[in-house]
Parts: structure tokens; sequence; C-alpha cells
């Protein structure tokens, strides 16, 4: 027991008669005053008076009817609560009303009601000790403030004026209040926010348990997708530098709260550094016969070409890790330098990726951003190689003619140092920040022109001209390559379609005028789409034809045949029956599907 002198509130006390809430010992509420019997209690009481023995009011909870507040005095709780009002807040809207902030001091019990008008003032005993310094009093009411939602729970506890009987009553409240806790807890489904939080506080539970090294961490959280980056680091075979970099970022990752901008960054990141091949290759299948008949079957003519990529081929077969010149195949658009390019990284058995430069004006294209950049990225390289997944891939840098320039830098002087093979083991992309080894890339460049290229970047590259085809050429790849080409694409066979060689030789030169092949194909692919509509069409007929009458059928057949004309593509669109198989394109087909010839006039004079 304290030595101090307890403290005695006053024997007369106004009465606060409240509705809602319980104002325990020791805790504060705020209530909102609006009867007419509070607000003059207020106003002529708080607002009013000057000492401190004004601002003490008797707050008596539980008054049953509001309604009657402005009759007579409804009957009241007998114990209640000496309050000290701290604040008094008024307001004039809905209605005029003054919001209080009282804190209770002690419980006491009305003795007797001494005036009930304007407001009710009575004579009061009290029931608790008041100390000087009222703790011990206020951890008292901590357990009563816990179950003040109840209400009823809080008058009784309110009536429980010995500590001891204070404590029989709130205890099984507490333990029911648990147990209500647990039963929500189970029943409730996890909920979006919920998960979110919960990774929110993963990464900082795990913050605990990371010691110097990566090796001790918990088997539990494999599906916590940092874990899975930190042990894919772990397991991954890159380079010391590059290992301890994603070593240091990880840890910073960890640190960093996932809202922050720089989270999603540094993940990235790092995914970018387990996904690449710093060391995955395929082997190369070396058989220079092999490569011969598959550049020959891929490609008529080009002997040149076909000829210094043998020589380029075996060379790297009896010299393995060849720093070899960078090929550059130069020519006209459409004479198959790309086509070529993917039929060498077919005979090595290598990825192939194209890397389109065209108007390329940016050197971070080639480098990456840096990752200070919102939205940084990696460069073309790196993002080759990660698409392509391997270290070895044949790499086809098209159009290096068409590159641009610009204030950004320029895209060629980033390009020199991926061509040179003296350097090009150390390259380092922006984003990256670490050297990665391109070493065993393989580098073909095309190009139209050798004009363009910059003289810096044509000194790093051997160039092989690549010219374009003769007319028996054409005639001969047409057959060869793009009519079977364009058939498996059309779904057509060679049993529906027969273009012959005087046709071709009419597409070359009477509506093309090129030096490669593109503008043919193109033609024979608009010939293949009007042939496949005559077939679908045929079938469709053909399939009417079957359901009807034989003797029907026979009779039409009869009849069309009497005013036959020669088959031209566009006049078998009236008639009953299937064209016949296999269509021919003959000139006057061809001038049905591709219109009148393009260049006859020159061709004529
Ligand atoms: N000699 C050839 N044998 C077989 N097909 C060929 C030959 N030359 C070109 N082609 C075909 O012509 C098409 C166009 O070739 P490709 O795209 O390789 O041309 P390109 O020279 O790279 O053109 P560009 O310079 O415009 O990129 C391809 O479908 C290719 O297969």
């Amino acid at each position: 027991m304290s030595s101090v002198s307890p403290i005695q509130i006053p024997s007369r006390l106004p009465l606060l008669l409240t509705h809602e809430g319980v104002l325990l010992p020791g805790s504060t509420m705020r209530t909102s005053v609006d009867s007419a019997r509070n607000l003059q209690l207020v106003r002529s009481r708080l607002l009013k008076g000057t000492s401190l023995q004004s601002t003490i009011l008797g707050v008596i909870p539980n008054t049953p009817d509001p309604a009657s507040d402005a009759q007579d005095l409804p009957p009241l709780h007998r114990i209640g609560t000496a309050a000290l009002a701290v604040q008094v807040v008024g307001s004039n809207w809905p209605k005029p009303h003054y919001t209080l902030l009282i804190t209770g001091l002690c419980r006491f019990q009305i003795v007797q009601v001494l005036k009930e008008k304007p407001y009710p003032i009575a004579e009061v005993e009290q029931l608790d000790r008041l100390e000087e310094f009222p703790n011990t009093c206020k951890m008292r009411e901590e357990l009563g403030e816990l179950s003040e939602q109840f209400y009823k729970y809080a008058v009784q506890i309110l009536d429980a004026v010995s500590l001891e009987e204070r404590f029989k009553m709130t205890i099984p409240l507490l333990v029911r209040q648990i147990e209500g806790l647990k039963l929500l807890q189970k029943t409730r489904k996890p909920k979006q926010d919920d998960d979110k939080r919960v990774i929110a506080i993963r990464p900082i539970r795990r913050i605990t348990h990371i010691s110097g090294t990566l090796e001790d961490e918990d088997e539990d959280e494999d599906n916590d997708d940092i874990v899975m980056l930190e042990k894919k680091i772990r397991t991954s075979s890159m380079p010391e530098q590059a290992h301890k970099v994603c070593v240091k970022e990880i840890k910073r990752l960890k640190k960093m709260p996932q809202s922050m901008p720089e989270y999603a960054l540094t993940r990235n990141y790092l995914e970018l550094m387990v996904e690449l091949p710093w060391n995955k290759s395929t082997t190369d299948r070396l058989d220079i016969r092999a490569a011969r008949i598959l550049l020959d079957n891929d490609h008529y003519a080009m002997e040149k070409l076909k000829k210094r990529v043998l020589e380029y081929l075996a060379v790297r077969q009896l010299k393995n890790n060849l720093k070899g010149p960078i090929l550059c195949f130069v020519g006209p658009p459409g004479v198959g330098k790309t086509s070529v390019g993917r039929s060498v990284a077919k005979t090595l058995g290598r990825e192939f990726h194209r890397i389109a430069l065209g108007g390329v004006c940016d050197q971070s294209d080639i480098r990456g951003h840096r990752r200070t950049y919102v939205g940084s990225m990696p460069g073309r390289i790196i993002n080759g190689l990660k698409t392509v997944g391997v270290n070895n891939p044949v790499f086809l840098l098209d159009e290096v003619d068409k590159l641009g320039k610009s204030l950004q830098g320029d895209p060629a002087a980033a390009l020199l140092e991926v061509l040179d093979p003296e350097q090009n083991h150390n390259f380092t992309d922006h984003y990256l920040n670490v050297a990665f080894d391109l070493s065993q890339v393989l580098f073909i460049a095309t190009a139209n022109t050798t004009a363009t290229i910059p003289a810096a970047l044509l000194d790093r590259m051997e160039i092989i001209q690549v010219p374009g085809y003769t007319q028996e050429e054409k005639i001969e790849i047409a057959h060869r390559h793009l009519i079977p080409k364009q058939l498996e694409q059309h779904g057509l066979t060679p049993q529906q379609i027969q273009i012959p060689q005087v046709t071709t030789l009419d597409i070359i030169t009477r509506y093309t005028r090129e030096a490669g092949v593109r503008s043919l194909d193109r033609k024979l692919g608009a010939i293949c789409r009007a042939v496949a509509v005559k077939v679908a069409e045929g079938q469709h007929k053909e399939a009417k034809l079957d359901r009807s009458d034989v003797t029907e059928r026979e009779g039409c057949r009869e009849h069309i045949l009497e005013d036959e004309k020669p088959e031209s593509i566009s006049d078998t669109t009236d008639l009953a029956l299937p064209p016949e198989m296999p269509i021919l394109i003959d000139f006057h087909a061809l001038k049905d599907i591709l219109g009148p010839p393009m260049y006859e006039m020159e061709i004529a004079s």
C-alpha cells in the first residue's frame, strides 16, 4: 500500500448520464453530449466554472431512455465513475452538441440525488482509493478495458468494487474473448491482403537467419521466390565476379521493402543474371561433308559464298577456339544472305538468333542502359543470349549498313567491341555491369552495301559479295525451293497445281525486276492463294454433287461439255464441276491472278 494519503473526490457531483459506453476508472473516452440535461451541465459547470473541482463529473452509465431526458429523471445506475473532463468541443451541426473527452478517476456510489433540474446533482460515496499517481489504479482497470466493447460486461466490471471480484469477473471474459479470436482465425480464409503482408514480413524474418554465406537456409521456404532466386544464384555457374555481385544484390533485396521501386529493379536484374547462359553451350557438329550437303540442299547457286563458308567451317574444325574473322555478306535484298546465316547455324548444330540493326541509332540498344535509368534494359546482345539460352549461338547482325547515329551515341562504336575477337571475351553490358564472354558467339553480319558501313567496323569484317541471280538461276531456285515451300505453306500438293518453267520465266521477266528472289517468292505466294480458293471451292462443289442424283449429274456434265472453252482459272468459278486437276498456271491464268504484266512494254521494245 502506498503511504501517500488518498485523494478524495468531492462529496457532491453533477451527474452526466451516458446512454452508450461505460467509462471505467483509468480509461479515457469520448462521449457526445446532446440531451438538454447534459448540455446544461456542460454549459454551467464546464464552460462557466473556473476551478479544477468544477471539471469533475459523475458519469452514470446505462441510462435507459434518452427521450425522457427532458422530463423526469430516469432510474439511475447505482454505481458510476468520477471523471475529469479533459476537453470540450462544441458544434452546431447537425444539431447543437458537445463532444467531451473524459478520464475515469474512481468509482462512486450514489447516496442520494439532491437535485434533479436543470441537471442532476447527487451526494456520492467514493468506492475506490484514488492515489496521487493513479498508476496502480490504471493497471487494475486494463483488464476491464479489454472487454469494454461488451457493454453489459463493462457495467458489471464497474459494479465490481473489490479487486478480487473484478478479477473473477474479467478473467472468464478474457478467456472467452481469446477463444473467440482463435475461432475467428481458423475460419477466416487467407485474403490477398494478408498474403501481401506475410510476404512483406518474410524478408525481415529471413534477415535474422542470414549468416555471411548463403549456405544455411530453410528448406521449408522453397516456394518463396527470393529463396528460389538465392538458390539459383548459388547453383548457377556464373563467373566469380558476377557471383559476388549477385550475392551482394540479393542481400540488399532482402532488406528492401517490396514497395520500393528499386525492389523490382534489383529482382529483375538478379533474374536476368541467373537466366544468362554463362557456361551453357551446345556442342558443335563440325562435319564439312554434311555441311556442304546441307548448304547445297538449302541454297541453289551462290557458289562463291558457299565455298567461303565451307572454308571458314573447315578452319574451325581444325582449329578449335578460332578467333577468326567476322563474315559479312554484302549483296542486294533477297539474295539469301539471312538464309545462309541460318544454314550455317544448322550445319554447326548451333542456336540461331537474328539481331536487326536497321534504324538502331542509340548505343544503349547494343550495350544496354545503366541500371540507374528508369525502365533500364540490357542491350540486344545480352537479350539475344538470354533468348537462345546458350553462350555459343550464331548471331546474325542483319543490315549493319543501316545503323544510325544520334546524340545517344554511336551504335557502330559499341559494335566494335562486340565484333573484335581480342576484346569481346570481356564484353560489359551497362545493365549487367559485369563482363560476359562473347568469344564463343559466331557473328555473321549482312549488308546491302559497304558504302555506309563505318570504316572501323568494316575493317573488322571479311566482306563476301553475294551477287544477284541470273534468270536461269532464279528459275531453278523457284522450282527447287520457292514453289515447294509455298505449296506447303498453302496446304497444296503438286497434284493440285502445275507451274511450268515457262510460266516462272514469265513471272521473272514480266512481273518482277530484282536481283534477288523475294518478289518472285511473293508472286508465287499469290498464285498459290488463288489456286487454294479454286481447290477449296471445287471440294465444296464435289461434296454437293455427291449428294445429288447420279443421272442428273451426268446430264449436267454433258450439258457443260457442250460449250466448254479453253480453261482459264477465272472461268472455273462458274462451273458446276470441280476444276480439272492439276490446275495449270499458264499465261492466261497468270494474267487473271497477277493482273496485266508490269514490264511487258519494256521487254517488247
Ligand atoms: N540461292 C537460294 N536458294 C534457295 N532459296 C533462296 C536462295 N536465295 C534466296 N532464297 C530465298 O529467298 C528468300 C529471301 O532471302 P533472304 O531473306 O535470306 O534474303 P536477304 O539477302 O537476307 O535479304 P535482305 O538483304 O533483304 O535481308 C528466302 O526465303 C530464301 O530462302
